[in-house]
């Protein structure tokens, strides 16, 4: 598995950056299967970087109604609630957004109801569906915020989440807030071609140190993940200012 670390100058640069490589691998997978899939994640660069992507121009070379779109984890909230990483992706991309290929975990008010398991259970099921024969699709660019603590997607240090072996599950007790989260597991993220990991700013320094200095997946769940064709560590100066990308990786 190939591992790469790129540092850009900072936090807005990052995002740009960014959204340029994922219009590109967008592009790049339509030209080469027809279709292509992304899973998208939350948080503050995200958010940034799903903007950009919005308002490129090169928005134009990618064809939405062929970009399937799922998510690595949700906050279990009502569907529209401000703090859904559902919503803040919707503000962003807008009307990129093509319904038919936009897959979001279920809401607290949706049809798998107020259960995060059943919950879990039934985008476990979507995802196998969709996949099938597989259990899970083919995920071109798998996308990861990484928290302060080091958690990715809604998988935190020393969470039972790290441990479990189905593709999706419910997450109870997340020292982030919301408590109550749905999360794909490793198995799930690692079946990405691509895994990018991205993080900007000084609060993240502590955790990307961490991970490159031989943390294990249980202390730091961002050292626990890679991507079956890349590895893709995305940070900005602020966020890197502990590591030396030319001499270790965590893979
Ligand atoms: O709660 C979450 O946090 C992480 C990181 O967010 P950030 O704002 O610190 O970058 C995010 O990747 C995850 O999807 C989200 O649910």
């Amino acid at each position: 598995m190939n591992t790469d670390v790129v540092i850009h100058p900072d936090r807005e640069l990052l995002a740009h950056t960014v959204a340029a490589r994922l219009l590109v691998s967008l592009v790049d997978a339509q030209s080469a299967r027809g279709s292509a899939s992304v899973v998208l994640t939350g948080g503050g660069v995200a958010a940034a970087v799903y903007r950009a992507v919005a308002a490129s121009p090169a928005r134009h070379t990618v064809d939405w109604s062929r970009v399937t779109f799922w998510w690595g984890d949700e906050r279990f909230l009502p569907a529209g609630d401000p703090e859904r990483n559902e919503t803040q992706a919707r503000e962003a991309f807008g009307s990129l957004f093509d319904e038919a290929t936009v897959l979001p975990m279920p809401a607290t008010d949706g049809p798998a109801g107020a259960d995060p398991d059943a919950a879990a259970a039934r985008y476990a099921r979507q995802l196998a569906d969709v996949g099938a024969p597989a259990e899970l699709p083919h995920f071109d660019v798998l996308l990861l915020g990484v928290g302060e603590d080091g958690h990715v997607a809604s998988i935190f240090p020393e969470h039972p989440a790290g441990y479990e072996i189905r593709t999706a599950c419910a997450v109870r007790g997340a020292p982030k807030p919301p408590p109550t989260r749905i999360t794909l597991t490793k198995a799930a993220i690692n079946s990405a071609a691509q895994i990018w990991l991205i993080a900007g700013g000084a609060e993240k320094a502590d955790a990307i140190e961490a991970a490159f200095s031989g943390a294990g997946p249980d202390q730091i769940p961002a050292a626990g993940v890679g991507g079956v064709e890349r590895t893709l560590w995305l940070l900005d100066r602020a966020a890197a200012a502990g590591i030396n990308p030319g001499v270790r990786t965590p893979h």
